[in-house]
């Protein structure tokens, strides 16, 4: 299927690692080329049989990117609990790219040696048995990934070893390429689940939650606002069939970033409309999305929602909020940002945002985890102030969000990449979905409304696991 043979590819490393007088040490080789249209969901589901539990999917908002990721052979992980889980995992990629071999002659993005993960929305919660997979920052580097970016195909192929065992590597990794490549749909079919009860536990509570946070923003001079989340566990008659939902989320979320991590028997999906950020060489995009109403039945209605929304005081409010700290914050990592004064509206299938772009211009060696680090979490998802935010949250929550909520995407080996906040997401394990939806509480918000919004936010993934049949 490729287009490139391996020959020349193994030609050139051989000429690299003598030039660098290499002597058989361990290190990464990687290689990029281009092939034939392939489709993005295939390669993942053709991908089952050889990585289950080592696959990701990425799509973004933009449908410019695309990036499927099979095997994992090198994981950055950390347990970590303050700022330094980014720069430990900084530091343990830059040191596998440092000593890197790769061959990669094209001018695209998430392509080469990508690293795809994410890490937890709070590292200081307590884990709940869910999560116990993941960590507080966790990543892995794929041994083949298909990448279409701009309407062309590539394949990176990713191998760790001594160089003097990667001839004999090359060849064994193309013949299991050309078959992950021609391989039609060889997926067993499978059969659709049913659920068998959603526990909606904690509504009561959680209204009691947003009463009490309501309070103390009312009462403290400086919390402004705080984002309340629930969770929702579905449980189904039969193991959920992963690359199902992920199929279903692709065709019913045109306009969102999709996701999907696998890890071992776990995976973290979903269709999120929220970019943390995105860098490409010297820009740097970031969103503000807070602020949020329902679709209308029929144009007339969703615009006339729409001019609500964008007219509504407390709405308003919630989404400065945003707009403040992200904008302060990439000020601190830019040399010029640009902020629109007003924000716009961003609809997708279930619900409206007040929305905010920020651009910003940075220099083009600063790593893509340094914006993560310092908008991570926006009060999009956190609060304002974040330190006084979280500790209300961690109270009045009182579970563990994992990576729901979390900075979830890819960084390649140039500083670049993208990250989506990880909402309107699910974590789906073996015969269960455990989903999250969650609000900005401001001052003026109302529990019963705030609750209104929350299933709003469920909606994608209770319709992607087939809970929400007739529309
Ligand atoms: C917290 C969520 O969404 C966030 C909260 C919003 C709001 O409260 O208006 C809007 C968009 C998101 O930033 C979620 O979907 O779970
Ligand atoms: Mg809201």
């Amino acid at each position: 299927m490729s287009t490139i043979k391996s020959q020349p590819i193994k030609e050139a490393f051989i000429q690299s690692i003598r030039e660098k007088q290499h002597d058989k040490q361990t290190a990464l080789f990687s290689y990029v080329e281009k092939i034939d249209w392939m489709d993005s969901l295939q390669f993942y589901k053709c991908g089952r049989a050889l990585y289950a539990g080592e696959r990701f999917f990425w799509k973004d908002r933009d449908g410019e990117v695309e990036i499927v990721g099979l095997g994992n052979i090198y994981t950055v992980r950390n347990e970590n609990k303050d700022q330094s889980r980014y720069t430990a995992a900084e530091k343990k990629w830059n040191d596998m790219i440092e000593s890197a071999f790769i061959h990669n002659s094209f001018d695209a993005y998430g392509i080469g040696p990508v690293l795809f993960g994410g890490f937890s929305f709070d590292p200081e919660q307590r884990q709940e048995e869910e999560w116990s997979t993941f960590s507080s920052a966790f990543f892995y580097l794929p041994e083949y990934m298909l990448t279409i970016y701009e309407g062309e195909c590539y394949v990176t192929t990713n191998v760790i070893c001594p160089s003097d065992e990667l001839e004999e590597l090359i060849d064994k990794l193309e013949v299991k390429k050309d078959c992950l490549l021609s391989q039609v749909n060889i997926e067993r079919s499978e059969e659709g689940t049913t659920l068998t009860s959603l526990e909606e536990k904690g509504r009561e509570q959680w209204k009691q939650a947003v009463d009490q946070a309501v309070k103390q923003i009312r009462l403290d001079g400086d919390l402004k606002k705080v984002v309340l989340a629930r969770k929702i566990v579905a449980n189904f008659d039969q193991e959920i069939a992963h690359d199902q939902v992920l199929e279903r989320l692709i065709e019913q979320q045109p306009d969102s970033f999709i996701f999907s991590l696998e890890v071992m028997e776990s995976c973290f999906l979903g269709a999120s409309p929220e970019r943390l950020v995105r860098k490409r060489n010297e820009i740097a995009l970031s969103t503000c999305l807070a602020g949020s109403i329902r679709r209308g039945q029929n144009d007339i209605e969703d615009a006339a929602l729409g001019n609500e929304l964008l007219n509504d005081q407390k709405n308003r409010i919630e989404h400065d909020y945003v707009v403040q700290m992200i904008k302060k914050e990439m000020e601190r990592l830019c040399y010029t940002v640009n902020i629109p004064s007003v924000p716009g509206l961003m609809k997708v299938r279930d619900i409206q945002h007040l929305y905010t772009p920020v651009t910003g211009f940075t220099e083009e060696n600063r790593s893509i985890l340094q914006f993560v680090e310092r908008l991570h979490p926006t009060p999009a998802l956190g609060g304002l102030p974040n330190e006084k935010a979280l500790p209300v949250i961690r109270q009045l929550e009182g579970m563990d969000r994992g990576f729901y909520a979390a900075p979830v995407g890819w960084m390649d080996y140039r500083k670049n990449g993208e990250f989506a906040v990880a909402i309107r997401s699910g974590l789906l394990s073996k015969q269960q979905a455990f989903l999250y939806a969650g609000c900005g509480i401001v001052a003026d918000s109302e529990a019963e409304s705030e609750l209104a919004e929350t299933r709003i936010k469920l909606r994608p993934m209770l319709r992607a696991l087939g809970e929400i049949a007739h529309e």
